[in-house]
């Protein structure tokens, strides 16, 4: 980190963009003569938004990114107006959120656009071998095996900011160091998948199990199809959201501003319905086989309703390691802009003079389908996960604009999963097509549902 940090913001508009540009700020004051800057802000819509964080940032980014081509004019004018037009320049449409992420000007790559509009820009940095801080966690969800594989081949570090990754990335520190001294990265070996496309590595896997005598390729203490070396467990935990104490009919009745909120993370309204139906802890499970190149049958999922423990690792030991901080991403974001060093962070530490109750409470899958259709799709994997990410970012949208109940966005998902053709390794053109399917399904499966 001697040569200072160039981060390109993709989505600074959003909840995650905003944590980032605070970080950044705080990291130029704490290590001034680190070179940390931000090289390009992308927006889609909030432009006003977008144009002041530019404004606010110290040394203004060189690139100013807005995704919506429409907003093009409003922009610049609103440039114009700022008098950042002589030292920003402004770059429009979705190819320009690619050309930010593989800038040679940038080193690393805030992935902080929400759903799957942030896949080609994620993909792309990944490509291009940038460090990625990945937030867009639909991006592993629709495409895993083609991500990871490019990682592997690109040598880009991908660091997870979603906290509970984070957290798992931190509890996996030592087993990580113990596994890179004994052997280079040149002997990773994925175990996981079923696919020639999912055989391909994780960039975050462990190296060196299958060099080491007598592991042919399993975990250290002999669990199958493992590789982690003495993990047992990745544990997700989930805060359960507003729902985690109502019962099933409330949730039917669930209007949009009770999903919306959240009781201890503040974050775009696409998350928040999500976590409300625990969709987010799907799609975290997806992530984390894709991440960590786990098995899904070696993941999961506890209630811990404060959002202090981000997740827990359990080890063939019975030791469990756990991460703990109060609910703020800066702390996850900052870890992967500055991995493997750590500085003071902008978020408050644990308080110790207050007492924290942390519970840890089993999921009640009755009342939170959507969490099995997770666990099987990080099962099958293959076309599975881009048709449950389609059919999710459309059922949400339609839940906010009332025309279906909350509780119907679980019943399309899984519809719109028994309608399709399971296909084990499809190309990135052929997730693409799925992603269009599933959404135009979901659609279609969501008009035969009346909302009385
Ligand atoms: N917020 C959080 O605490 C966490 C978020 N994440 C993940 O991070 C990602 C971002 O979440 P969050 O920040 O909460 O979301 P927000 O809704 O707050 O922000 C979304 C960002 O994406 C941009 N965007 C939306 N649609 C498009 C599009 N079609 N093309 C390009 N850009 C687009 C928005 O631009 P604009 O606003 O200008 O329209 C905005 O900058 C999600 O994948 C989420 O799951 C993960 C863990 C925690
Ligand atoms: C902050 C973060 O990482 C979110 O993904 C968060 O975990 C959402 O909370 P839930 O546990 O309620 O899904
Ligand atoms: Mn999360």
């Amino acid at each position: 980190m001697t040569d200072g940090r160039r981060v390109a913001i993709l989505g600074a508009t959003g909840s995650i963009g905003a944590a980032t540009l605070d970080v950044i700020a705080n990291l130029q004051k704490y290590a001034p003569d680190a070179g940390w800057c931000v090289a390009s802000v992308s927006g889609h819509r909030r432009i006003d938004q977008l144009i002041e964080s530019a404004q606010k940032a110290s040394p203004v980014p060189q690139t100013i990114v807005v995704s919506d081509e429409q907003n093009a004019r409003c922009a610049s004018d609103l440039i114009a107006k700022a008098e950042l037009a002589e030292r920003c320049r402004l770059d429009v449409g979705p190819e320009a959120l690619v050309r930010a992420a593989i800038s040679p000007d940038v080193d690393t790559v805030v992935a902080g656009i929400v759903g799957r509009a942030g896949l080609e820009s994620t993909l792309e940095a990944v490509r291009a071998g940038k460090r990625v801080g990945l937030a867009n966690k639909e991006t592993l969800v629709i495409a895993g095996p083609v991500v990871t594989a490019a990682a592997e081949k690109s040598g880009s570090e991908l660091l997870p900011i979603d906290s509970e990754h984070s957290a798992i990335y931190q509890c996996l520190a030592e087993a990580r160091e113990n596994a890179a001294v004994k052997t280079p990265p040149s002997s990773l070996s994925g175990v996981s998948g079923q696919s020639s496309v999912s055989q391909q590595p994780s960039v975050n896997s462990l190296p060196g199990i299958n060099s080491q005598p007598g592991f042919n390729g399993q975990c250290e203490f002999g669990s199958p199809g493992h590789k982690l070396p003495g993990v047992r467990r990745l544990i997700l935990t989930a805060s359960g959201g507003p729902f985690l104490n109502a019962s099933f009919d409330e949730m039917e009745a669930a209007t949009p501003a009770e999903a919306l909120n959240h009781p201890t993370w503040d974050m775009g309204q696409k998350i928040t319905i999500d976590s409300a139906t625990m969709m987010n802890k799907s799609l975290e499970i997806i992530e984390a086989k894709w991440l960590f190149d786990v098995p899904a049958d070696r993941i999961e999922v506890v209630v811990h309703p404060q959002s202090i423990i981000h997740s827990l690792v359990e080890f063939e030991d019975g030791s469990v390691i756990a991460q703990l901080s109060p609910p703020d991403m800066r702390l996850p974001i900052q870890y992967a802009l500055t991995y493997p060093h750590r500085l003071p962070c902008p978020a408050p530490p644990l308080e110790r003079t207050q007492r924290w109750d942390m519970s840890l409470i089993p999921v009640d899958h009755e009342r939170f389908p959507a969490l099995q259709l997770g666990f099987e799709v990080a099962r099958v994997g293959g076309t599975a996960g881009v048709v449950l990410n389609g059919a999710n970012e459309t059922a949400v949208p339609l839940f906010l604009s009332g025309k279906i109940r909350f509780t119907d966005i679980a019943r399309l998902c899984k519809q719109t999963l028994d309608d399709h053709h399971h296909e084990s390794a499809p190309s990135l053109d052929r997730l693409l097509e799925l992603d269009t399917w599933s959404r135009r399904r979901a659609a279609e499966l969501a008009e035969t549902i009346s909302v009385a």
